[in-house]
């Protein structure tokens, strides 16, 4: 076993005179889920096909399993894109048959069979006839089954609704458990947030931010709420006794003090579009009150 079955290493990608991709490094171990966040259009697509060897990185070097993705073809990654298309005249059994011949080694058959009951997917009828929900139910089903131990998501619960959202964080720790390594793309905060052991952020291309949630805490702040004067703001975290204070001398009561979600996190690097690191910025009132509620990036 590898340490890092994921290794991007120094990953440049120009289209025409574009450099859309600028030295992205990351790596993913077994048995973790790798968190890949960033607003559209900013290199996450391109870096999975580049991992994938769908297209060719213009330098740096991609390893699955210590194997070249772009000079041998991979078989032992399953991969979940987020447009799904698929033969509309073969029903979704026809469809997981078909996917599963095009590896090495048959998927789990007991296991499809659980992820076809789990999410809900009535197998014998037509992709035709399928929402893109289910289509993509119908790839999700396929990648887990699989007999691989590399599972590369990228935006894969676009279409789904929040049960089987639900459905899809269990399984996806499931296979985290059993030691698989995870690479996940995706804009929903709060799913990236539950299952990520490891983050990346990229932005135009860069990866501006990498590490832990723990590591990433830094950046992260803490949200400050209070009542009389009504209060409510994401603060960095080096000033939090002077605002606390401040706020005693206010007569504020029902003070609450809980670290900024990933969510918050997010918003408040992109807010300014300049990526605001540090959280030197603040986010007052009502403003992040409304960013904070929304779901999606
Ligand atoms: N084949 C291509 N030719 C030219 N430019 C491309 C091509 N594919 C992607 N791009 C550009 O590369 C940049 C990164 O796109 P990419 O799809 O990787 O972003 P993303 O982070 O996955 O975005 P989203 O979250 O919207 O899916 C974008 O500016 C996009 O327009």
């Amino acid at each position: 076993m590898n340490a890092y079955p994921i290794e991007i290493s120094q990953l440049s990608k120009d289209f025409g005179k574009t450099r859309v991709l600028n030295n992205v490094n990351l790596t993913v171990a077994h048995g973790t889920v790798h968190g890949f966040l960033g607003p559209n259009g900013a290199g996450k697509s391109t870096t999975i096909r580049c991992l994938l060897g769908l297209i060719h990185p213009t330098t740096g070097t991609l390893r699955i399993n210590n194997t070249d993705p772009t000079k041998t073809t991979i078989h032992n990654v399953a991969y979940v894109p987020g447009d799904v298309e698929l033969f509309p005249n073969l029903t979704g059994n026809q469809v997981l048959d078909t996917l599963a011949k095009l590896r090495p080694t048959s998927d789990n058959k007991k296991k499809r069979a659980e992820y076809i009951e789990r999410f809900k997917l009535d197998p014998t009828k037509k992709i035709r006839t399928y929402s893109k929900g289910n289509r993509q139910k119908v790839m999700l089903i396929a990648a887990f089954a699989a007999n691989v131990d590399i599972l590369v998501l990228d935006e894969p619960t676009s279409g789904l609704d929040p049960l089987i959202e639900q459905t899809f964080i269990n399984i996806v720790r499931e296979r985290r458990n059993e030691g698989a390594a995870i690479l996940l793309s995706s804009h929903i905060l709060s799913e990236v947030q539950e299952l990520a052991d490891d983050i990346s952020i990229i932005r135009n291309g860069t990866i501006v931010e990498s590490g832990s949630l723990k590591q990433l805490a830094h950046i992260r702040g803490v949200r400050i709420r209070a009542t009389n004067p009504d209060y409510d703001h994401i603060h960095e975290q080096d000033s939090v006794n002077p605002t606390l204070q401040h706020l005693i001398d206010q007569g504020a009561s029902n003070i609450t003090i809980t670290p900024a979600s990933l969510e918050e996190l997010f918003l408040e690097f992109y807010q300014d579009g300049q990526g605001n690191q540090g959280g030197q910025g603040q986010t007052h009132g009502n403003q992040g009150q409304q960013q904070g509620g929304a779901s999606r990036a």
